[in-house]
C-alpha cells in the first residue's frame, strides 16, 4: 500500500481537495489513518449486505472510490444481481475498472460508472451504501439525492449512510476534532500534515449534525433509521424503508 504523504512538505497555497490520481494512488493508506472506525465500517457493510441484498435486484456504491465496498458485498450478492460502483472521479473509476477486471469472474456482475451520483438514475434496489460521500455533495443536493434513493428501494431495502460529522456544541465540536486529530498523529501523520489537509477539505468536505442527518432520512420516508456507530466525529446510519407503504 502507498504511503500517503500527500501533505507532507508545506505548500504556498493549499488548494481545495480533488479525487486527482496522487490521492487516488495513496487512497487506502490514506482513508485508513484519516478515519478511525473505517475497517469496522466495511465490515459491517459486509454483514449488513449478507442480509439486505435480495436476488435480482440492484444493488448501489455512491461514491465508491476503489470499491472498498463493492468488493466486499459482491461475495454476498446471488448471481443474478447487479451491483453498481459510482463515481464522479476519472482517477477512482479506471483503477477501480482495472481491479475489477482483474478479478477472476465470480458472483454477481459489477458495473463501474463514471457519473454524478445526483444524477444517476437508481432503480429497483435492494441494498444502497454511500459510505463517506454525501459530505462532498452540496449541501442543497443532498435531500433530493436521500430521496432518490428511499424512492428506488424496494420495501425492506437499507441504506448504510457514514458521513464525517460536525457538533451544535461547540465544547464537544472542539474535543472530538482534536481526538480525531491525535488519531491521525497516532497513525505516523505531522501537525503540517494534519493542517494542511484541514484547510484543502474546509469547503469541500461539508458536514452536518447526525440529528439533521437522520432528520432527513425521515424526511424521505424511511420508517426506521438507526445510527450504529460513531468514533469521534465519524458516524454511520441504517435506514430502512418500511415493508408497508406508511
Ligand atoms: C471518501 S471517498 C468514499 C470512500 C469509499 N466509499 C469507501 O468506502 O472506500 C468519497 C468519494 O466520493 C466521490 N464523489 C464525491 N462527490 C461525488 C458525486 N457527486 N458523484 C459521484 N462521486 C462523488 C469522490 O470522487 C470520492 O471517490
Ligand atoms: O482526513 C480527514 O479529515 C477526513 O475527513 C477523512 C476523509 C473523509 O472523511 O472523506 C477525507 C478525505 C479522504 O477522502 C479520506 C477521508
Amino acid at each position: 500500500m502507498t504511503k500517503d504523504q500527500i501533505y507532507s512538505l508545506p505548500q504556498r497555497r493549499v488548494g481545495d481537495f480533488t479525487f486527482d490520481d496522487a490521492v487516488a494512488d495513496v487512497f487506502p493508506d490514506m482513508i485508513a489513518r484519516s478515519v478511525p472506525g473505517y475497517a469496522s465500517i466495511l465490515s459491517m457493510i459486509e454483514q449488513l449486505s449478507s442480509r439486505f441484498i435480495l436476488p435480482n435486484t440492484n444493488v448501489y456504491d455512491l461514491g465508491c472510490s476503489l470499491g472498498a465496498a463493492t468488493l466486499l458485498m459482491q461475495p454476498q450478492a446471488p448471481p443474478d444481481c447487479i451491483l453498481h460502483a459510482i463515481d464522479n472521479a476519472p482517477a477512482m473509476v479506471e483503477r477501480l475498472r482495472s481491479i475489477v477486471n482483474a478479478q477472476p469472474p465470480s458472483g454477481c456482475r459489477i458495473q463501474v460508472h463514471e457519473a454524478d451520483i445526483c444524477e444517476f438514475a437508481l432503480d429497483h434496489a435492494s441494498f444502497v451504501v454511500i459510505n463517506l460521500t454525501l459530505q462532498f455533495v452540496p449541501i442543497e443536493d443532498r435531500t433530493a439525492l436521500m430521496q432518490s434513493v428511499f424512492d428506488a428501494l424496494i420495501p425492506g431495502g437499507a441504506l448504510l449512510l457514514s458521513e464525517k460529522i460536525c457538533f451544535e456544541d461547540p465544547l464537544q465540536q472542539a474535543l472530538l476534532t482534536d481526538l480525531h486529530h491525535d488519531f491521525k498523529r497516532a497513525h505516523g501523520y505531522s501537525d503540517l500534515e494534519i493542517a494542511q489537509k484541514r484547510t484543502a477539505l474546509e469547503n469541500r468536505l461539508l458536514p452536518e449534525t447526525t440529528d439533521s442527518h437522520v432528520a432527513r432520512l425521515r424526511d424521505v420516508g424511511f420508517g426506521c433509521v438507526a445510527p450504529w456507530f460513531q468514533c469521534f466525529n465519524f458516524v454511520s446510519v441504517l435506514a430502512v424503508k418500511s415493508e408497508q407503504p406508511t
